[in-house]
């Protein structure tokens, strides 16, 4: 039997798809897996029990990736399985931004007491009017499943829209509208676009990416949407692009201390991602993953260790290793059933930067003498038997 803990409400849906094997436990520190939204992890103790979060979502700044790939935890996301909600959203954050929707709503709840509100309503209208987003030029930062649903919806609109990502995955890349200009650096996506929308992880690459210097690289009364992480941008430059008139208006999901109340921001609660599709979508996924690898030791869509697939096992012991990528270490692995005489029936090995990952299906079960010499060889982090 594996026990999971929820971090986060998980939707039930979600939840539903565990088999019998799986039960929910509230003590963290028994539990096999973890599910998570946003909540930090970052200083939490992992227990020894503990093989793999999954991260019902997309970001994963929330989670400590290398201190959990040392330990041999496994960390998996739900790519795409939140895109279409927060696609939505940022199409709400650009009507919000080109015309005063919000401004305009405040100023009806405060004049809810007038009997002659519908004609105070046609001499106060004007100081909520705005632009229109057809033929306005959109520029998209990070073509990834958000960004490409995104550009394609913009693109429909009749916008413009240009799209920036030096790492654009072959499948975003088919997946997006052919019209879609392609931006060969993100200076051009600046001085070009009256919108700009970012959709990239934060990463120390990231980080900070939006900066007085990038603002001063815009047009004069550009539009800002961040739906990604608030620490991609430098909020206070934000803040004072707003006071000098060079930033019209800052849309973002993430609501901080800098921007909460902020002249000229509009400041949404994180809602990209909560809806009942996109929570539906990334529980199932998350738990479909956790299944397959607590039972299998397969790993698909992990942000730490490389995919590595090898079905069901049909032998009479599968061993799974964690491990540094460097030489050698398939041969000593070898050897340890070569020793005992066990024959290896199949096996694979994957790697993803620093850390490795090897599956080994054998003939004869392993006991805990060949166990303790696969986790004595240097370099290894974690041996698991699987079956
Ligand atoms: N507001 C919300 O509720 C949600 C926010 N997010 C945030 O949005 C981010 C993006 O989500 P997805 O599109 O699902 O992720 P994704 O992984 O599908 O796409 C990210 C894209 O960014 C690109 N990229 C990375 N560094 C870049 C750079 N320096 N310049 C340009 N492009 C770069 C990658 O090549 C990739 O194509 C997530 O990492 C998360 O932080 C995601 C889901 C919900
Ligand atoms: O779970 C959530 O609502 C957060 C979604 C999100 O920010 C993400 O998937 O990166």
């Amino acid at each position: 039997m594996f026990q999971y803990y929820c971090l986060n409400p998980i939707s039930q849906i979600g939840l539903e798809k565990f088999t019998e094997e799986f039960e929910n436990t509230q003590d963290v520190n028994q539990a096999q897996g973890i599910l998570v939204r946003s909540a930090a992890m970052h200083d939490m103790e992992l227990s020894n029990n503990l093989l793999a979060v999954a991260r019902a979502g997309a970001g994963v700044n929330n989670i400590p990736l290398d201190k959990c790939a040392e330990k041999g935890i496994v960390v998996f996301n739900t790519p795409g399985a939140n895109a279409n909600g927060v696609k939505e959203l940022v199409i709400a954050g650009m009507l919000l931004a080109v015309r005063d929707i919000v401004g305009g709503i405040n100023w009806v709840e405060s004049a809810k007491d007038n009997a002659d509100i519908a004609k105070a309503t046609e001499k106060e209208k004007k100081r909520f009017a705005g632009t229109e987003l057809t033929d306005k030029k959109l520029g998209i930062i990070g073509l990834g499943a958000i960004g490409v649903k995104v550009a394609n919806v913009a693109k429909h609109m009749g916008m413009e829209v240009y799209g920036y990502d030096p790492y654009v995955s072959v499948d975003a890349a088919w997946n997006l509208s052919r019209d879609v200009k392609h931006a060969l650096n993100v200076e051009e996506i600046y001085e070009t676009c009256d919108i700009i929308t970012i959709h990239v992880p934060l990463l120390d690459s990231t980080r900070g990416m939006i900066n007085k210097e990038a603002i001063s690289k815009m047009k004069d009364g550009v539009i800002l949407l961040n739906f990604a992480r608030d620490l991609l941008a430098n909020e206070e430059d934000v803040l004072e692009g707003i006071k000098e008139g060079k930033i019209r208006r800052y849309v973002t999901d993430f609501p901080n201390p800098t921007t909460a109340g902020a002249e000229g921001c509009v400041v949404i609660p994180h809602l990209g991602a909560s809806t009942e599709e996109s929570e539906d979508n990334c529980a199932k996924m998350a738990v479909k993953q956790m299944m397959n690898y607590l039972k299998n030791g397969n790993i698909i869509n992990s942000v730490n260790y490389p995919n590595c697939d090898m079905g069901i096992c049909s032998q009479a012991g599968r061993v799974a290793i964690f491990h540094k990528n460097i030489a050698n270490m398939i041969t000593k692995f070898a050897a340890c059933f070569g020793d005992e005489g066990i024959n290896i029936t199949d096996m694979m090995n994957k790697s993803k930067g620093e850390v490795a990952y090897t599956m080994i299906d054998i003939e004869t079960a392993a006991d805990a003498e060949i166990i303790s010499k696969l986790q004595a060889i240097k370099g290894v982090f974690r041996v698991r038997v699987v079956k």
